[in-house]
């Protein structure tokens, strides 16, 4: 567990993070969220201690990062991993990691293993692709097989089916039992790792929410229904709270209605459905309905736009 209450850190005149208060729980993939420049990076930095915060406070497991006996061994940290330029192979990097900690050899094995570097592991890593680097940044991370995790970026430079492979481990770790703690300026690749997502902008907390009750609660949910007789359901299916529209003669997409409910009313007036699709709304348009209705996030379409658009290449 993560534990972060009024988190705050300044640097000379510039807020870069401001009193955030936010949980991590164990057992889940927490994203986080939030364009370039948002603060996810010192948030992070703060949590494994390698910046001091300005105010508040935030700890792992109940103590400040630097108060646990064996820090390696309770958070596993990934940070800006791109910056290992080292002439030496990978299995030394871990080995030399792991004597500063007292973790066994056989464990440095077990991870290049683990995160598919063993058939490179006597190469320097000099010579490392960014995707490596990346492999071998989860690598450290997973090295003291610590109960948090804490990872910044860590699908960045790598291909789709190392994206693919991110996010099976992190799911798999967090069903173990663990804390896993992500950032990503993708929207979109929160939507299929994590379950809960904490997104920022410009230092402040925007929304801290469940990935799956912010998709099944928006109201932009579709269900894709052809039928023969698409004027008599619609006329059959027609209320207030309910929207449909209709793109062929033989088509309806209804919003308001869950397919269960549709299928439902259409087999008790024999009306015959060839298909009904459900179709849920992606993160983002979920995120900008909940951001715009919701007045307590205090922020609008357009915020939540630019948490998108920062996407792409960093
Ligand atoms: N050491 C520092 N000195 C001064 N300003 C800093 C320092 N570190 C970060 N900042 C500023 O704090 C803000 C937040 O930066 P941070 O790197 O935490 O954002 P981020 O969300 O991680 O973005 P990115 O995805 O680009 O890393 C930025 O405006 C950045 O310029």
């Amino acid at each position: 567990m993560i534990e972060a209450q009024g988190l705050t850190k300044r640097y000379g005149g510039k807020t870069a993070v401001s009193d955030l208060t936010f949980d991590v729980r164990p057992g889940i993939v927490t994203g986080f969220l939030g364009p370039n420049g948002a603060g996810k990076s010192t948030t992070m930095r703060m949590i494994v201690g390698l910046d001091t915060p300005s105010a508040g406070t935030v700890t792992v497991n109940g103590k400040p990062y630097a108060e646990h006996r064996a820090p390696l061994r309770e958070v596993g940290a990934l940070l800006e991993a791109r910056s290992i330029h080292t002439g030496r192979s990978a299995r030394n990097h871990l080995l030399a990691l792991a004597a500063t900690t007292g973790i066994p050899v056989r464990r440095v094995d077990e991870v290049l293993e683990l995160v598919g570097l063993a058939e490179v592991a006597g190469k320097r890593v000099r010579g490392f692709s960014l995707g490596m680097g990346q492999r071998l940044g989860i690598a450290s991370a997973l090295l003291g097989d610590p109960h948090t995790l804490v990872l910044d970026e860590p699908v960045n430079g790598l291909d789709p089916e190392g994206i693919l492979w991110i996010r099976t481990l992190l799911r798999s770790l967090a069903a173990e039992g663990r804390t896993v703690f992500v950032s990503s300026h993708l929207m979109s690749e929160m939507a299929l790792t994590a379950e809960q997502v904490i997104i920022i902008g410009k230092g402040r907390l925007l929304a801290d929410v469940d990935v799956s009750e912010v998709i099944t609660g928006s109201s932009r949910n579709v269900v894709k229904v052809r039928t023969p007789k698409a004027a008599e359901l619609r006329e059959l299916l027609a209320r207030p709270a309910v929207t449909i529209a209709s793109s062929a003669a033989d088509r309806l997409e209804v919003t308001g209605l869950s397919s269960d409910e549709i299928g439902t009313a259409a087999l008790e007036h024999g009306i015959p459905v060839f298909e009904l699709t459900p179709v849920l709304a992606s993160l983002e348009e979920a995120f900008m309905e909940l951001t715009r209705d919701s007045v307590e996030f205090g922020i609008t379409a357009p915020a939540m736009e630019s948490v998108e658009s920062a996407g792409g290449q960093r």
